[in-house]
C-alpha cells in the first residue's frame, strides 16, 4: 500500500504515543518518570508529528529559549525529539520535517538561529546544522591530581538538596550566562527539567546534590554532582559525577573543584559538559591526567542570516562581504555586507566583490566564536576570495570565552 504521511501538529493528547515513539528509538531511557519530565517542557504547538493512518510514525520539536552568544543573547529554537519509526525511515521524512521546522522558524521571524545536540554528527549538515560547539568529556583518575593551595579568599562550602537552594541556583547561574556562549536561559520549567533526577537514568549512582559556594555576599557559585559507589579487593574507589559547576567566583570554582576531586572514598570523576576553555585545565598540576576526550556539543543553524549575523558581536573590527549558500532557505543565499565590531554590527545585503564564500552551515559553526575562520578555510569550507581577507576577519568571529554545551536539552 503506497505511504501518504499526514504532517501535522501535536496535540496535547499525542504527547503519551510521542512519548512511546521516542522510547523505542532511543531504545529505552523513558520510562513513566523520566517521560513526565521530558513532558514537562514540551511545547506541542511546536512539535510536528507525521502519522501514517492513526499510526504517529515522526516527530521534531523545539523549545523557546534565549541563547547566548559573543556579546549577545538572542531567541533561538531549540530542536529536540526528532526522530522516525525504524518501520518509516529512509523515505524522506526527516527531511521533510527538517524542511517544515526550518521554514516555521523562519517565517515566524523571531528566532534567527536553531541548535541542537545531535544524537549522531552525521545527522544534520545536510540540513545546514554546523557544529559550533564542542565539549570536552572528562573521566580521570583522582589519585594523583592535584590543585593549589586554598587562599584566604575562599569562602564557605555547604551541601544542599536541590528543591532547597533552587533560587540561589538561578540567580548565580543568570550572573554567569551572559559571559557564556552556547548556555541556554532557564525558566521555572527548565529548572525542573535540570534539576529533575528520575531514578533509571542515575545509572546506579546516588541523588543529585549540590554544592553551594558563599562568598562575603552570599552564595556565588554551585555545582550539581552525585557519586557512585563502588569498592574493589584493596578498598575504595567511588566515582564522583559532575553535572555542572557554575560560578563567576575564581576562588570558589577552586574550593568548588577541589572538594569534588578529593571527596572521601572517591578515586574517579568524569565531567560530560566541560568547556575547552575549563579553567580546571590551567589549575591542576597534570592536565593530562584529566584523561579529557573531545566531543561534539551544540550544533547550529542559521536560519535569519542578516538578522544573526547583525545580532552577535565581534572581538574585532570586521567589514567583509560574504557570498553564501543555502539550499534549504534560499532567502540566505546571496552576497551580505557585514560591518561592525565589540560594540555591534550590522549585516545586509550587498553588490560589492565578496571577499568570502562559504555555505550556511560554516557560517553556523563560525556563530559562536569557537571555530576559526582559518581551521574552516584549511578544511575547503570557506574560500578566501580577496587576499588578505581572512587574516583581517578571523580574530573578529572569535571570542574571549569558548562556547560551552553542559545541559543536553
Ligand atoms: C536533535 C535530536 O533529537 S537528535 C536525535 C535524532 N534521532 C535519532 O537518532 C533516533 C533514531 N534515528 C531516527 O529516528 C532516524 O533514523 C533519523 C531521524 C535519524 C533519520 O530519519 P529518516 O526519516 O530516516 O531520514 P531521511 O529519510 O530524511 O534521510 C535523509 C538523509 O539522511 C541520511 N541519514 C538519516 N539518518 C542517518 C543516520 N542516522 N546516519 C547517517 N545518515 C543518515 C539518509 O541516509 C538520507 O540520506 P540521502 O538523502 O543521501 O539518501
Amino acid at each position: 500500500m503506497t505511504f501518504v504521511p499526514k504532517f501535522g501538529v501535536a496535540r496535547t493528547e499525542d504527547l503519551d504515543e510521542l512519548g512511546e515513539l521516542l522510547g523505542n528509538l532511543f531504545h529505552g531511557g523513558l520510562d513513566a518518570e523520566s517521560w513526565a519530565v521530558e513532558r514537562s517542557v514540551l511545547e506541542p504547538e511546536r512539535t510536528l508529528i507525521v502519522r501514517d493512518g492513526a499510526e504517529l510514525v515522526a516527530t521534531a520539536t523545539a523549545f523557546t529559549r534565549e541563547l547566548t552568544v559573543p556579546g549577545a543573547r538572542l531567541p533561538a529554537a531549540h530542536v529536540s525529539m526528532v526522530g522516525v519509526a525504524p518501520t518509516h525511515r529512509r523515505r524522506g521524512l526527516l527531511t521533510e520535517l527538517m524542511r517544515r521546522q526550518l521554514t516555521g522558524v523562519r517565517d515566524a521571524g523571531h528566532e534567527p538561529v536553531a541548535l541542537l545536540w545531535a544524537s549522531e554528527g552525521q545527522i544534520y549538515p545536510r540540513f545546514g546544522y554546523g557544529l559550533a560547539c564542542h565539549r570536552l568529556l572528562v573521566d580521570c583518575d583522582t589519585t594523583e591530581l592535584r590543585l593549589p593551595d586554598p587562599t584566604a579568599a575562599e569562602g564557605r562550602l555547604r551541601l544542599a538538596k536541590p528543591d532547597r537552594c533552587r533560587a540561589e541556583l538561578a540567580r548565580v547561574y543568570d550572573g554567569v550566562r551572559p559571559d557564556r556562549p552556547g548556555w541556554s536561559s532557564r525558566n521555572e520549567a527548565w529548572w525542573n527539567f535540570v534539576l529533575s533526577d528520575p531514578v533509571a537514568r542515575r545509572g546506579g549512582a546516588t541523588e543529585r546534590r549540590v554544592l553551594l559556594h558563599e562568598g562575603p555576599d552570599g552564595v556565588n557559585g554551585y555545582a550539581l554532582f552525585r557519586t557512585r559507589n563502588d569498592w574493589d579487593m584493596v578498598g575504595p574507589r567511588a566515582i564522583t559525577i559532575v553535572d555542572e559547576v557554575v560560578t563567576d567566583d575564581q576562588a570558589g570554582y577552586l574550593a568548588m573543584w577541589r572538594l569534588l576531586l578529593t571527596l572521601d572514598l572517591t578515586r574517579r570523576l568524569t565531567v560530560r559538559g566541560a568547556a575547552l576553555d575549563e579553567p580546571l585545565l590551567r589549575l591542576v598540576n597534570e592536565p593530562r591526567r584529566l584523561d579529557a576526550r573531545l566531543h561534539d556539543a551544540l550544533w547550529l543553524r542559521v536560519v535569519d542570516l542578516p538578522a544573526a549575523l547583525t545580532a552577535r558581536r565581534y572581538a574585532t573590527s570586521i567589514d567583509v562581504v560574504l557570498e553564501v549558500t543555502d539550499d534549504l532557505l534560499p532567502e540566505n543565499t546571496g552576497r551580505w555586507r557585514l560591518a561592525g565590531g565589540p560594540d555591534g554590527a550590522n549585516c545586509a545585503p550587498s553588490t560589492r566583490a565578496a571577499d568570502l564564500a562559504c555555505d550556511i552551515r560554516a557560517l553556523g559553526e563560525l556563530y559562536l566564536g569557537g571555530t576559526g575562520l582559518g581551521e574552516l578555510a584549511a578544511a575547503g569550507r570557506v574560500r578566501e576570495l580577496r587576499p588578505g581577507a581572512l587574516t583581517t576577519a578571523a580574530p573578529a568571529f572569535g571570542w574571549h570565552r569558548a562556547p560551552a554545551g553542559m545541559e543536553v536539552f
